[in-house]
């Protein structure tokens, strides 16, 4: 049998398209890509994907471990699976992308670039994805976008919840993210490029994208860290509850700006070691451009995924305030 994981690493061909074992049937329709079928009659169709962005291995370690023992049989499966590792050519080069970064290419948004590996991976990844949902359409849909972080943050583990802009966030897959050890969580406030967006407003997915700790190379992980995450997809995937995990409340945030690199000269007034969710008070100087400066205008906010090097008209960073429940159940019409 083949190891999903080295094989994918190794190049794109594919030595084994499809196969069964007593209770599924599995199928590889790209390379990086396998979906899973249950015998069994089921009503969830659920979507992992790992390796958006290649330099974030540990999802991709822990994520391949499970397709390599549901291909052997070692694992209950009660759901349609897909599982896609993202952008392969730059997990093989250790980068996070090659000429674009991935997750800001969904939803069409490959459209406005010119072609290159991304943009047309993107598109392929938007095609199996609706292919998979398009499949089941009445099971409930659900997608997990797991990444981890380049900084370190003051809540390790933390989710990001696509802007909806009807209906309410899945309070079962809230529920989830608490009991696998998520300490808080962000709520977009607009439609934005990244896969978990797409999964949710094109496909009809409960959908969140997951970062589980701080981005380190092929075989520096501590794969301890990730304990949380492995037995809670093992629980979903099987169709067990999730235990409820000890961990204190889940914090909840929501995004007030999006900072956007707008010239050569925007940069962000943080030093190289400021942790993601670091709170800043009204009135400090967050960035400034060619023109203007910039100073915080809530009494507090918090800084996620601050970076000077993005390219010109790309996010550099979101600026956040704190949300409340009734956002996540009723979240505003
Ligand atoms: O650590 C960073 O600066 C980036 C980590 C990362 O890749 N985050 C995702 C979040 C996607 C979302 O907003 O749902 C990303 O930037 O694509
Ligand atoms: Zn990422």
């Amino acid at each position: 049998m083949f190891d999903f994981l080295a094989e994918t690493i190794k190049s794109d061909h594919v030595s084994v398209t499809s196969g069964k074992t007593e209770t599924l049937s599995w199928s590889r329709p790209a390379p990086g890509v396998i979906t899973f079928e249950p015998d069994a009659a089921t009503d969830k169709s659920v979507v992992i994907s790992v390796g958006v962005h290649g330099n974030e291995t540990a999802p991709i370690e822990i994520v391949s471990a499970l397709v390599n023992h549901l291909i052997a049989g070692k694992r209950l499966l009660k759901v349609r699976l897909l599982v896609i590792i993202g952008n392969l050519e730059a997990m093989r080069q250790g980068q996070r992308y090659l000429t674009i970064d991935m997750n800001r290419l969904f939803s069409d948004h490959y459209l406005q670039h010119g072609s290159c590996y991304e943009t047309q991976r993107a598109l392929q990844l938007q095609e199996i994805m609706q292919h998979f949902y398009g499949a089941a359409q009445r099971h409930s849909h659900l997608h997990f976008d797991l990444h981890t972080a380049i900084r370190a943050s003051q809540h390790l583990r933390f989710g990001l919840l696509p802007y909806l802009d009807k209906g309410q966030y899945d309070l079962h897959m809230i529920d989830w993210l608490q009991n696998i050890g998520l300490e808080a969580v962000v709520i977009n406030h607009a439609p934005a490029a990244t896969f978990s967006f797409f999964s949710s407003n094109q496909c009809d997915a409960a959908s969140c994208t997951l970062e589980l700790g701080k981005a380190s190379p092929f075989g520096y992980n501590d794969l301890q860290q990730f304990t949380g995450i492995k037995q809670g997809l093992v629980n979903l995937i099987s169709g067990q509850k999730n235990p409820s995990s000890s961990s204190s409340e889940l914090q909840l945030y929501k995004v007030a700006k999006v900072l956007t690199k707008s010239s050569e000269q925007f940069k962000l007034n943080l030093d190289e070691q400021v942790k993601n969710f670091t709170a800043f008070n009204k009135g400090f100087i967050l960035y400034e451009d060619h023109k203007n400066q910039y100073p915080i205008q809530q009494e507090t906010a918090y800084i996620l995924f601050p970076n000077n090097h993005v390219k010109v008209g790309f996010r550099a960073g979101l600026l956040l305030q704190k949300a409340h429940l009734s956002e996540i159940i009723s979240p505003p019409e």
